[in-house]
């Protein structure tokens, strides 16, 4: 079995107390994922660097979701529907899973924690639904991370149920201004900012200069997000999950969230690896598979030589 072989994981207590464990590999690569809302909050490449943005604003306390990292929105993304905003399981305490089912393909990788979250009985008053949500967090020996969820109908009832799903992903960019993202080019996508109008991107590469709120719809399973001034470009693969939200708030959002410094907007950018157009629907017994894999390539393969072709191809 996958777990054989697993790499002990460290459990600590982080702000406010709650739990948290922690995945190492090589030299520096790390990853720290809080048990509340089964949230990764940092992300750490071989020089110790961080490469996810958690607010220095960010609340550690329920029932408010950590302003950062890698939130999980299910069952429902954004206002999409007639739940919390972004759902409620980034806000719920998730359980670490002693026994997971395997994966059908075994993967080599031994660092990973595995977490689950099964609804309460408050829950199913508000989405009377009864799922199982296991969530594998893996750390590649290269310092990739890679999150799969797996999602499980167990109603007992015969009813289907259906979801909306988002891993909300909160890079950390040195600069908005001098971020740009591959690969959404010439996609139709929902505008968040005027009233989920459908559009369509224009055929260069996105750049920074105002609040950005936009569903891309159908997108390639493989985004570029370029940080000129940092040198580093992250990328984002995804599988099961045909959308891609970007999402900056800009001054005047930022002002208005508490959980957020004014000036933060500068250096986050959040690109998401989502279901939203089309939900996903679970017959009793189905399950769904979504996963979002981060891998961050050095300097000399992103400053202006940068091939598109390759990093969204390759
Ligand atoms: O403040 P929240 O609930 O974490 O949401 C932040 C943002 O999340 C993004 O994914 C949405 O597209 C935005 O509309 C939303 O404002």
């Amino acid at each position: 079995m996958a777990t054989s072989s697993k790499v002990p994981v460290e459990h600590v207590k982080g702000v406010n107390g709650l739990e948290k464990v922690i995945l190492r590999e090589g030299r520096k690569c790390s990853v720290e994922v809080y048990l509340y809302g089964g949230h990764v909050t940092s992300w750490k490449n071989n020089n110790g660097e961080e490469l996810l943005f958690v607010s220095s604003k960010a609340i550690f306390k329920p029932p408010k979701a950590i302003r950062g990292g890698i939130p999980i929105c299910f069952p429902q993304f954004s206002s999409h529907g007639s739940l919390e905003q972004h759902g409620f399981a980034r806000n719920r305490f998730w359980s670490i899973d002693t026994d997971p089912p395997p994966f059908p393909t075994n993967t080599t990788y031994k660092t990973f924690v595995d977490l689950i979250l099964k609804p309460s009985e408050e829950d199913i008053k508000i989405w009377p639904h009864s799922y199982e949500f296991r969530l594998r967090i893996t750390l590649g020996p290269g310092g990739d991370l890679m999150l799969i969820s797996r999602i499980r109908n167990t109603n007992l009832d015969g009813k289907p149920f259906s979801f909306t799903f988002a891993y909300h992903t909160y890079f950390s960019v040195s600069d908005i201004s001098e971020v740009r993202v591959e690969g959404l080019e010439t996609l139709d996508y929902l505008d968040n900012l005027e009233e989920k109008e459908r559009f369509t991107e224009q055929g260069d590469a996105i750049t920074f200069e105002s609040e950005v709120d936009k569903i891309y719809l159908s997108a390639l399973n493989k985004i570029a997000i370029i940080d000129h001034e940092k040198k580093r470009t992250f990328v984002l693969r995804k599988e099961g999950l045909p959308d891609a939200v970007v999402w900056n708030p800009w001054d005047k959002k930022a002002k208005a969230m508490a959980d957020f410094g004014d000036d933060e907007y500068k250096h986050m950018l959040c690109v998401e690896a989502a279901a939203i157009e089309k939900p996903i629907t679970l017959r009793p017994g189905e399950e769904w598979k979504g996963k979002q894999e981060l891998i961050v390539v050095p300097s000399s393969y992103c400053s202006g030589q940068l091939d598109p072709q390759r990093v969204l191809f390759g």
